[in-house]
């Protein structure tokens, strides 16, 4: 039996969008004679619908919508997700459709509740063994905890997070005990660096511990704006791989196909591990994907991006020059173009000649084109497209540094994109001078510190978001994790902006993932910033301020924030792991820091509650829309710090 999965790149409930790539994946699978083909979970009206899960008309649109799908599946089984709404209760289910006819839904029995993921907000979990009827005009089905047979081979399913819980409960050994020979899992499973190791082994795995053929379909891209979904297609049998595919494709469609003879026995092996993730490279393909999908889903026309030099501007100015090189070769430079949606027909065709009409599904996925070195012409093609969708601007003051300033514009220069260069004292000059008349008195460094530190990043965000505003471009905001976590970043200044590209990530992680940038990817102009000290260059310059003297070292401002928020230990527990793993720093000055932590981090949720969307990256965020969730008004650790 030929078996495809079909990583799918959808919109929450654009229709005709998720109608048209899931038709393109099963003509893709019928011209490549597949025999069974799995789509990702809630692939027809995306997985990021929210509340309107809850309504009733979205599931009932959907239905409908499944009625056209019908007629596409002459002479295959496809497997499409959709919500199924019974009694005023919301079921994630799975049909199955073969010959024009839809043969059962299979629903979810276990919900995703950890992390990204809130389902039981919406959906409710199908109880193991039963099943009911639905009807539809005159119709009826079934639906539950179903099984089907195709060409002689029974199968069932585990709906993503059904296959992570435990043995004892995951549906996987009951489906064994009615005799299936083969698991179909429709994904929505969020990308994290690293993930896919996880998710390898536990498709292996089962594979392996039920002596069965796993065939497990992810979504794809940035579906909703947050999350990202890395399109991993698996098959296996009895612990063996049988198909893995490239990862966080820029196609809108990644079928993958592979022959399996169910009439012969494949003796069982031992899961032969998949060599270490390269988190540098998986972080540059998740970025470069879901910025270039939220250019296009958002129809904006690119990016623009106060660029200061330092490591965090630094970094989203190089992951767009990155959506360009990868998304190119891929695509193709027309392909990539006209998917953007910003350029016009006579633009690519100025770039690329005559635009070619029909897309190439057989490019080479983005692990072929990631690391290799371009050549000189498409090199200068990339950097004419990143001149139209990255514009960046250098706003000094006094306080900045021609170090930071040499690093802004050499690599705006290397990457193509539009470099301005202008300085805000005199706005910043205005505003001290009205408030100084106000209050009939200097603002100073000793009185006003930080209020002084905040008019400067503040006065930034007026000309810079009007240069989006004139282009219609979206304003790229650079605050990662670790200034998120403690504050460290001025509302309405340098938070202004409608995207965070690395708000997910810590700010050591930036710092090593643009050395490797440097050295790997050859952007030479890093070496700036890679030999620069973390700054705000907001006091004055003989203060030599760092963000660490400001923090503490960013190691372990990141330590005790993943001991606190993912390991959730309390102040106490977490002093206590410092002063174990810790033998250069002394557990008084530990002490300071994890107090200085809890109490930046309690005070400043307000601040997280106003960041511009984030991309998920890591293994957690500290976004309250996404991962953690954390009182605005609050004690504040008053007493647990006191008592430290
Ligand atoms: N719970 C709450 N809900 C709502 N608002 C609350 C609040 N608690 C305080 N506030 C208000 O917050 C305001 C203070 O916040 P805000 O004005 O943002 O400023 P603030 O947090 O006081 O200071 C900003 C910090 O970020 C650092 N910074 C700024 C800019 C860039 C960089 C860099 O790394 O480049 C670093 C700077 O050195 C300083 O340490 C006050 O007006 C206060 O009333
Ligand atoms: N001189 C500047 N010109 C343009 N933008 C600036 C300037 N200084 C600060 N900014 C903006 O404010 C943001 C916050 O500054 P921050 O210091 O946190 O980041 P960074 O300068 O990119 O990195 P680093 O902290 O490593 O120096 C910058 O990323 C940038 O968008
Ligand atoms: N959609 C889901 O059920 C996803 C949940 C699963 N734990 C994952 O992260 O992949």
């Amino acid at each position: 039996m030929r078996l495809a999965g079909a990583a799918l790149n959808q919109i929450p409930f654009d229709w005709h969008h998720n109608l048209r790539t899931i038709r393109e994946a099963i003509e893709q699978a019928k011209a490549a004679s597949v025999d069974l083909l799995c789509l990702p979970e809630l692939c027809l009206t995306g997985y990021g619908c929210e509340d309107l899960f809850l309504s009733d008309w979205l599931s009932a649109a959907a239905l409908e919508y499944l009625q056209q799908i019908r007629s596409w599946t002459d002479g295959i089984l496809v497997c499409v997700g959709l919500p199924v709404r019974i009694d005023g209760r919301t079921y994630n289910t799975t049909a199955v459709l073969r010959d024009g006819e839809i043969l059962g839904f299979a629903a979810k029995q276990f919900l995703a509740n950890d992390g990204v993921h809130y389902e039981p907000r919406f959906f409710n979990s199908w109880p193991a063994g039963e099943t009911t009827t639905i009807k539809f005009q005159d119709e009826a089905w079934p639906l539950g905890d179903l099984i089907f047979e195709h060409q002689s081979v029974r199968f069932g399913f585990e709906i993503c997070e059904d296959a992570w819980r435990p043995a004892a409960d995951r549906p996987a050994g009951r489906l064994m005990e009615r005799g299936v020979q083969l698991i179909v899992n429709p994904s929505a499973s969020h990308f994290a660096m690293s993930k896919t190791d996880v998710r390898y082994q536990l498709v292996l795995q089962a594979s392996r511990k039920y002596n069965c053929t796993y065939l497990y379909a992810n979504l794809l891209g940035n579906e909703a704006g947050r999350i990202i979904y890395d399109g991993e297609i698996l098959v296996a049998r009895n612990g063996h791989l049988l198909l893995r595919n490239q990862l966080l494709s820029f196609k809108e469609v990644d079928l993958e196909c592979v022959d399996v003879d169910f009439t012969v026995d494949l003796p069982p092996t031992d899961v032969v591990p998949l060599p270490a993730p390269d988190e540098y490279r998986e972080l540059n393909q998740a970025l470069s994907l879901a910025l270039f999908d939220y250019m296009r889903k958002a129809r904006s026309r690119g990016f623009v991006l106060s660029l200061s030099g330092g490591a965090d501007s630094c970094m989203c100015a190089v992951a767009v020059a990155e959506m360009v090189r990868l998304g190119t070769a891929e695509l193709g430079t027309a392909e990539f173009m006209r998917r953007a949606g910003c350029f016009t027909a006579e633009e690519i065709a100025t770039l690329v000649g005559p635009v070619a009409p029909v897309p190439d599904h057989h490019a080479p996925g983005p692990k072929d084109a990631s690391l290799s070195l371009l050549n000189q012409e498409q090199k200068s093609v990339n950097q004419k497209i990143t001149s139209r969708l990255l514009t960046t601007a250098y706003q000094g003051t006094v306080n900045s540094s021609d170090d930071t300033f040499q690093s802004a514009k050499e690599l705006a220069e290397e990457l193509g994109g539009i470099f301005f260069d202008w300085t805000i004292d005199e706005e910043v000059r205005g505003y001290v001078a009205k408030i100084e008349h106000a209050l009939d008195r200097p603002l100073t460094w000793q009185t006003d510190d930080l209020a002084l530190q905040n008019i400067q990043a503040r006065v930034r965000a007026p000309g810079i978001w009007l240069l989006a505003n004139v282009q219609n471009c979206l304003l790229l905001t650079t605050s990662n994790r670790s200034e998120a976590s403690v504050g460290y970043c001025t509302m309405d200044g340098d938070t202004a902006g409608s995207i965070s590209p690395i708000a997910g990530i810590d700010k050591d992680f930036v710092k090593k993932w643009l050395r490797w940038a440097e050295k790997e990817l050859g952007y030479h102009a890093l070496r700036h910033v890679n030999a620069l000290q973390p700054t705000a260059e907001l006091r004055p310059l003989e203060d030599k301020q760092t963000d660490e003297r400001d923090l503490m070292p960013y190691v372990l401002l990141n330590r005790i924030e993943r001991l606190a928020f993912y390991d959730r230990l309390s102040p106490r527990q977490v002093l206590a792991t410092l002063v174990r793993e810790e033998t250069t720093i002394t557990p008084e000055q530990l002490k300071t820091y994890v107090r200085r932590f809890y109490s930046l981090w309690a005070r400043n949720q307000w601040k997280r509650e106003r960041y511009a969307p984030a991309f998920h990256l890591d293994d957690y965020n500290v976004d309250p829309r996404s991962w953690l969730r954390f009182p605005i008004l609050s004690g504040g650790f008053t007493q647990e710090l006191a008592a430290l």
